[in-house]
């Protein structure tokens, strides 16, 4: 840190397996992923290739080998495993993750219908060759599950061998863990906190009213994802205390 301040709360360090910083590049030039790791790198724990991004970002294995001298591990988005399953192509992405020797894989059926034993399937199989991120909750708003079902789903995939479970709300932050208005659904968050640890979950989280609410509940060691390039600083601070939204949480209490 560039000076000393008492009272900020205690962050994980990296290599970290809690209290992670998911970004998302949805089509970064090279030049640009080599700025933002040059300021935020610190803070960016893993990397998403959103969605199927990277079927057409120019200098894709260049823009990969500036992630991994940075020592970020980087995955495509399940939308894009999803692509390649619906077409009967699985075999070919698994081409695809060796010819980019990739290290981590999304497993998700947020635009597809398939069953639940054969998406731990796909994710026993890839956690074989690379570390799993699966991730629950569908992309269409109208699909409402109950707390207990994603409970179930997300247990399963951690058995079947998900390093984390991604819980769904899009870029926009408006389905899954969200109501379309952005608003946190409170219950089922709490439902699934007492069944699952934590620290197997990262949740999407977007917007920073979304990023300030999971952080007064679950701490500055919560595990957010899709965050935008530029949103990796201001959520450092937000999550030791530095931004007015959390300023007082972290101070002791008089
Ligand atoms: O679910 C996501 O976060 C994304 C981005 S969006 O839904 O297309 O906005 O999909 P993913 O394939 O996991 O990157």
């Amino acid at each position: 840190m560039n000076y000393t301040l008492k009272h900020i709360p205690e962050r994980t360090q990296k290599p970290r397996e809690v209290g992670l910083t998911m970004m998302m590049d949805k089509g970064m030039s090279v030049r640009q992923v080599e700025d933002v790791l040059e300021t935020a790198g610190d803070y960016i724990d893993v990397v998403k290739l959103g969605w199927a991004t990277s079927y057409v970002t120019p200098n894709l294995e260049k823009k990969l080998q500036v992630y991994k001298s940075a020592g970020i591990p980087v995955y495509f988005g399940g939308t894009l495993f999803e692509a390649f399953v619906v077409r009967n192509q699985f075999e070919d992405y698994l081409r695809v993750l060796d010819k980019y020797k990739m290290t981590f894989a999304e497993v998700s059926d947020g635009s597809i219908e398939m069953p639940h034993e054969q998406k731990c399937e796909y994710i026993r199989r890839l956690s074989q060759q690379v570390t799993v991120l699966s991730e629950v909750g569908s992309k269409d708003a109208s699909k409402i599950m109950p707390p207990y079902m994603w409970i179930e789903l997300m247990q399963a995939e951690l058995e079947a061998g998900a390093w984390k479970v991604i819980g769904e709300a899009r870029e926009a932050g408006n389905v899954g863990l969200f109501r379309s208005s952005g608003e946190v659904r409170e219950g089922l968050v709490k439902e699934i906190l007492h069944s699952i640890p934590y620290e197997k979950i990262i949740w999407e989280a977007p917007q920073k009213a979304q990023q300030v609410w999971f952080i007064k509940l679950i701490g500055p060691n919560v595990n957010l994802g899709n965050i935008a390039p530029q949103e990796v600083i201001p959520l450092e601070t937000i999550r030791l205390g530095l931004r007015g939204d959390t300023f007082d949480f972290f101070l002791p209490k008089e």
